[in-house]
């Protein structure tokens, strides 16, 4: 395994990815042609913001399965890519959140206080103790646009202040506001009017790019102050460079700028602006959690491991993890059956959870069923990043649903795929925690322990077919495990599955279809 690091990650971190015995190449920023020109040689790389993994890059990386965004935002990538090519994209959006939120702290004490200009004075030798006069935070209103992970760190801090605390975030509940304490504000405008800081916490979206420009800050309270930890260009440098010249702004505290890295943003030779590199994450504490969080979260999805943190697919929590680890293997099992016994283009995929089985992520057990369903058919690598696309791709519609119980077993999980006007159904179950089952193929029951070689075979329901079909195999001396019959009506159609040891050739399994009785037969590589 090879793994790229273009950005500076913790010595942790990279000690986790050293000893993991993957072979660890570090290119701090390496030059575009670069990149593009070895990124092919890489299961993995891991960046922070600066690299751009774009739609070019992923052309470029044919190897690539997963990357590791060393931090939060995941803006410089290019989500839709990394998908259509099943690669995972991981993150650790936690650990540099305290720090995020300190920062934002630092920059409203900051420019309340003024506090790097008076430092900026005194470092000329030039002592002034009247010149700095700021405003206290105490009773001033403050305005959280997001009320997320760092949204809500800031409140809680601010309220130390005894600051009045509102926000806008219009897609969390309103349960999370009064958690935190928070008013909630139903519009931006609302908001802005009122507050005497404005301080942004959202990601970089098409919807929040530029959402606070000029429309925005002429409703502001005049000498409102700004700060913006978030992404660069969700507050337009222009329009708020704009505003503090006309006196609406008193102030900003800017971390983030819209063209990183910038020394040419309008809001450089604002006098009230006080700007930091982009160091929201840059602590020891954020660094440490951020690169060794972010390389087991590399480690573990390139061992093919769920990961808690993958941005572009379901997640799961450890302990949901144990509990559905089964189910999710079942499903692909599942999911595997349908094109080796059938040529047929599928038009609908229905998945019935019963039992148990409701109570579990059930989102996760798709993807698998995804998974397993598709693979014998793309030629593209199907992962659970990329299973639902693939699957939309080629026109099949998937419907879920539940029900609580199950008449025979207390969890079950079974397809029905639809193509044209035919359907092949099947299920199965977990006996205990890990023994799986395949319980039913087309109506036929059965209680089989699925392995990788299976055979279906299709019967008339007459005297000899087992001897006749064992003794088949014997003369191709390929050993059964197992074997069972089923049948629902006597005299009629009948199914067998055969559990064998080893692979048969085409030859073989064309002599087992010319047995007389056999309807037909088919190969299930699991
Ligand atoms: N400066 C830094 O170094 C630094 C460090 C860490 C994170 N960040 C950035 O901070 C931002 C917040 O991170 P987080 O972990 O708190 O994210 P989060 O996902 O936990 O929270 C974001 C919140 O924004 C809300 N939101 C989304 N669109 C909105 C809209 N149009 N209007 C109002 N609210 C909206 C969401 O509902 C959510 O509650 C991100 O942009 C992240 O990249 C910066
Ligand atoms: O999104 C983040 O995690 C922060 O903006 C930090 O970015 P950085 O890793 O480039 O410092």
């Amino acid at each position: 395994m090879k793994i790229l690091v273009t950005e500076k990650i913790s010595e942790k971190g990279l000690k986790v990815l050293q000893e993991s015995g993957a072979k660890v190449d570090i290119k701090m920023k390496p030059p575009r042609e670069e990149l593009l020109s070895i990124i092919a040689e890489y299961d993995a790389m891991v960046v922070r913001s600066y690299t751009k993994v774009d739609e070019e890059l992923f052309s470029y990386a044919k190897n690539l399965k997963v990357v590791g965004r060393a931090g939060n935002g995941v803006d410089n990538i290019h989500m839709p890519s990394a998908t259509k090519k099943g690669v995972i994209v991981v993150n650790t959006p936690d650990a540099n959140s305290v720090s995020a939120a300190e920062l934002t702290v630092g920059h409203m004490l900051a420019i309340s206080r003024k506090i790097p200009q008076a430092h900026q004075a005194m470092k000329k030798h030039h002592w002034d103790n009247h010149g700095y006069i700021g405003t206290e935070l105490y009773k001033k209103k403050l305005g959280i646009v997001g009320l997320g992970r760092i949204g809500a760190l800031v409140a809680t801090r601010m309220q130390a202040f005894e600051m009045e605390v509102s926000a806008y975030d219009p897609y969390i509940a309103d349960s999370r506001f009064e958690k935190f304490g928070v008013e909630k504000k139903e519009t931006l405008e609302e908001l802005i009017k009122e507050v005497d800081f404005v301080t942004v916490h959202t990601p970089k979206t098409k919807e929040t790019a530029g959402m606070i420009g000029k429309n925005e800050l002429m409703k502001a309270k005049k000498g409102i102050k700004v700060i913006n930890c978030a992404r660069g260009g969700i507050i337009n440098e222009e329009d708020l460079t704009w505003a503090i010249q006309q006196g609406i702004v008193e102030a900003a505290g800017i971390d983030v700028l819209k063209d990183e890295p910038d020394t040419t943003s309008p809001l450089f030779d604002v006098e009230n602006v006080t700007l930091t590199p982009h160091i929201g994450a840059g602590t020891v504490e954020a660094q440490d959690k951020v690169g060794v969080g972010v390389a087991h979260e590399v480690l573990g999805a390139l061992r093919g491991e769920m990961v808690t943190n993958a941005v572009n697919m379901p997640t799961l929590m450890r302990q949901e993890l144990d509990q559905v680890q089964s189910s999710l293997r079942l499903g692909e099992i599942l999911g595997k059956f349908y094109y080796q016994m059938s040529k047929e283009p599928v038009d609908r995929l229905e998945i019935i959870y019963r039992g148990e089985t409701v109570h579990m992520e059930t989102q996760m057990i798709t993807l698998a069923i995804l998974k397993g369903l598709m693979e014998p058919v793309v030629q593209e690598k199907v992962n659970y990043v990329n299973a639902k696309l693939l699957a939309k791709s080629r026109g099949i519609e998937v419907i879920e649903s539940q029900q609580s119980e199950d008449d025979r077993y207390l969890n079950f999980i079974q397809l029905k795929i639809y193509a044209k006007d035919k359907c092949f159904t099947i299920g199965g179950t977990v006996f205990g925690k890990k023994e799986l089952r395949i319980a039913e193929v087309n109506g036929f029951v059965f209680d089989v322990v699925p392995t990788p070689y299976m055979l279906i075979a299709k019967n008339i329901d007459q005297p000899g077919m087992i001897g006749k079909i064992g003794t088949n195999l014997g003369e191709h001396h390929i050993n059964i495990a197992t074997m069972q019959v089923s049948r629902n009506v006597q005299g009629e159609k009948a199914m067998m599955v055969l559990t064998i040891d080893s692979e048969p050739t085409e030859e073989d399994l064309k002599m087992i279809q010319e047995v007389p009785g056999i309807l037909n037969v088919q190969l299930v590589r699991l």
